[in-house]
């Protein structure tokens, strides 16, 4: 195949013009080699599909600060109209995950679709349009009851509510004095009062998220993969809430869909890197990917 080992980082040209995208990169795997070469042979034929926090965003302290890095757009601009598709699978509600990717009206990105709260949301740039199942009730009765829960558990400083409209309620740990510490505390009272009220624990990056039982992201990427006919897949995660689409990759594999598996390099979840085709250093790695498949599919 027509790869090219890289180190990441600057690849200087000529002085004064624009920096030339970096080689893409070597897959560990020979499955991922021949996945990758599939995807650059028959552009057409593949689906592009990322993970937003950690992957196409830096992770940030504060949730409500996480923006696409700013490469992120552009090269995802550049490379979607070359492919079949390109997806945005997020635990994020959609409608957040588009606002704070800045994914709305970009040229180039007529087709992106973001999936949100793990699948069970849809946003579709060509209309604008999101759709949503309605609010299970259980996470009305979490909600209600989370401030018992958290002082029953030693009500640590730094704890942190997200909202996640109404769908999901998401506790996170990061900003505490010790963050694992309080995340391994949580745990078992959260997933108690999660299965009290129908609701299942998607644990994270210092995140225990209550949320619906029912739909995960290997789902969400199956369906999208059957919708838009893909004929190979790319799928790039940082989180434990990527491994089912990992896992629906290697689905895709076993039944000969060529499938490359990309870890958003982080420490804090290493079961992730241990499954990847290929890791890259983080959200610049992933962009880095990106810039270098559409130059390769521009050739
Ligand atoms: O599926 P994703 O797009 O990766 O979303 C997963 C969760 O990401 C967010 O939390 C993570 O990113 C935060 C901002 O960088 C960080 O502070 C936090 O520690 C991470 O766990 C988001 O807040 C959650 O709602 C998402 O479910």
């Amino acid at each position: 195949m027509g790869t090219q080992e890289t180190h990441h980082g600057t690849h200087s040209t000529a002085p004064g013009s624009p920096p030339a995208p970096a080689p893409l990169p070597v897959p560990v795997t020979a499955a991922g080699r021949a996945a990758l070469d599939a995807i650059v042979t028959r552009p057409s034929a593949a689906l592009v599909a990322l993970d937003f926090d950690g992957t196409l965003a830096p992770i940030v302290e504060n949730p409500e600060d996480a923006r696409a890095h700013p490469g992120a757009v552009p090269a995802l601009a550049a490379l979607a109209p070359r492919v079949a598709a390109v997806a945005v699978v997020t635990g994020r509600p959609a409608e957040v995950a588009v606002r704070n990717g800045g994914f709305a009206g970009v040229e180039g990105l007529a087709h992106l679709a973001v999936l949100g709260h793990y699948g069970a949301e849809r946003w579709d740039a060509r209309t604008g349009a999101l759709t949503a199942p309605a609010p299970h009730p259980g996470v009305a009765a979490v909600r209600a009851e989370l401030p018992a829960v958290l002082a029953a558990a030693g009500d640590r400083p730094g704890i942190w509510i997200e909202e996640k409209g109404g769908r999901a309620v998401a506790v996170h740990t990061r900003r505490a004095d010790d963050p694992q510490a309080a995340f391994d505390a949580l745990r078992a009272p959260l997933t108690d009062l999660a299965a009290r009220h129908g609701l299942i624990v998607e644990p994270g990056r210092m995140v225990l998220e209550l949320r619906p039982p029912g739909m995960d992201k290997g789902v969400a990427l199956l369906e999208h993969v059957r919708e838009t006919g893909a004929g190979s897949v790319l799928y790039a995660g940082d989180d434990l809430g990527d491994l089912p689409a990992f896992a629906a990759v290697e689905k895709l594999r076993s039944d000969g869909v060529p499938g490359l598996l990309v870890c958003s390099g982080s420490t804090e979840v290493g079961e992730l890197a241990a499954r990847a085709d290929l890791v890259v250093p983080g959200p610049d790695g992933v962009v880095e990917l990106l810039a270098s498949l559409a130059a390769r599919m521009a050739d």
